[in-house]
């Protein structure tokens, strides 16, 4: 039997897909390689195709046995769901309505999907957990939430049994430094401060310092994301067990200024980072910070980087051994 891992080749896909086969898993990937990389599937079988071609999904099913899906292929760019929410209700939306039919059809019952904590938009309080209200304040956000929640319409109408997994700031990268991070744009805090460590940029713009936050700037709990890979497999495998579905948040609870992140970076990479306060990056909310009691005590899941500088020294070894990634 094998895992279909969707977005298999880009970040958070290719670690869970490492993670799976050092755990003996068969993996078949799913991937158009819009943002993903050949280079970082460490082994499994590729389907270079669209999520959204039907025929190829039922290609997939058919020419292989598989029990489980994990879903991570979307789109995920904020500002670009703004300009452009078409794209996102397209390839987000109707890509995992063509999975769901797809699954339906092979009889495959199983399905570990990407969410975020942008499903709930401005929170009411932090640490925020899964009880509370989901009002994104994004057309990306907006998406993962309808995807959530057609997910859970198959689960009623067919049995698909499902765990949303609504992950904080995924950091860091694989321990053996053969993988790591690699967006075209890059829009993420900690890649971007190394890309200045490592002189790519001139420096780094801070979003805002006039944050009701204790240094002014906003406040985020990054999660590695080998302990993403691992809340993965713990999902599939409660799924496997019998389990109901269900949605975990997956943070580590602890909550890291953008000020911290690059002074931590700093501390890591030795080198300067200049810093520039830039104003605030709309629809930011000023501080998210996951309370993930319910996916330690359902799915046994300890994430192992509790703190934010060795998730840091991680993502550093990868982006200072491989300063342009997987190359052009
Ligand atoms: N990175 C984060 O901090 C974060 C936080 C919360 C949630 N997420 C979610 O996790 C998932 C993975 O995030 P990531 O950072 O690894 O993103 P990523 O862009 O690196 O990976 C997504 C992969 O899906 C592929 N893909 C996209 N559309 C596809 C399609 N129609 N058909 C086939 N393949 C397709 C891309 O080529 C890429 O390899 C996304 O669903 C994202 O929304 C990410
Ligand atoms: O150049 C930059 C980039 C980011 N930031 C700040 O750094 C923090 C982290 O920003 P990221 O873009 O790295 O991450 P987000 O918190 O915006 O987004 C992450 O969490 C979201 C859920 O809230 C989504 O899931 C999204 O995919 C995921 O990357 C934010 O306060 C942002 O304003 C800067 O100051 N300068």
């Amino acid at each position: 039997m094998a895992v279909l891992v969707t977005g298999g080749a880009g970040y958070i896909g290719s670690h869970t897909v490492a993670a799976l086969l050092d755990k003996g898993e068969e993996v078949v990937v799913v991937d158009n390689l819009y943002q993903g990389h050949k280079e970082a599937l460490l082994g499994g079988k590729l389907y270079k195709g669209d999520l959204r071609d039907e025929a190829l999904l039922d290609r997939i099913f058919s020419e292989n046995e598989i029990d489980g899906v994990i879903h991570f292929a979307a789109n995920s760019l904020v500002g670009e769901s703004m300009t452009n929410p078409g794209k996102y209700y397209h390839n987000n939306v109707y890509g995992t309505l063509v999975l769901l039919e797809a699954m339906k059809k092979a009889g495959v019952s199983r399905i570990v999907f990407s969410s975020t904590a942008a499903t709930y938009g401005e929170p009411e309080k932090v640490p925020i957990d899964e009880y509370d209200r989901t009002k994104p304040t994004n057309a990306y956000g907006e998406t993962k939430l309808a995807m959530e929640k057609m997910i859970s319409w198959f689960d009623v109408a067919h049995g698909i049994k499902n765990v949303s997994l609504r992950y904080f700031n995924a950091a860091g990268a694989h321990e053996s430094g053969k993988i790591g991070e690699d967006h075209t744009p890059e829009s993420h805090l900690i890649p971007l401060v190394l890309q200045v460590a490592l002189g790519q940029r001139e420096f780094i713009s801070v979003f805002g310092d006039d944050y009701p936050t204790e240094d002014g700037t906003c406040i985020r709990d990054y999660i590695h994301v080998s302990d993403l890979a691992d809340a993965h497999i713990r999902a599939l495998n409660r799924l496997r067990e019998g389990g109901e579905s269900a949605v975990y948040n997956l943070g580590n609870g602890t909550g890291f200024s953008v000020k911290q992140v690059i002074d931590v970076s700093r501390e890591v990479t030795g080198r300067e980072i200049p810093a520039k306060i830039v104003p605030r990056r709309s629809g930011d909310p000023a501080v998210l910070i996951a309370s993930s009691e319910r996916a330690r005590t359902e799915l046994g899941w300890t994430p192992k980087f509790a703190d934010l500088r060795p998730i840091v020294e991680s993502a550093w070894a990868w982006h200072s051994a491989h300063p342009d990634g997987y190359g052009k």
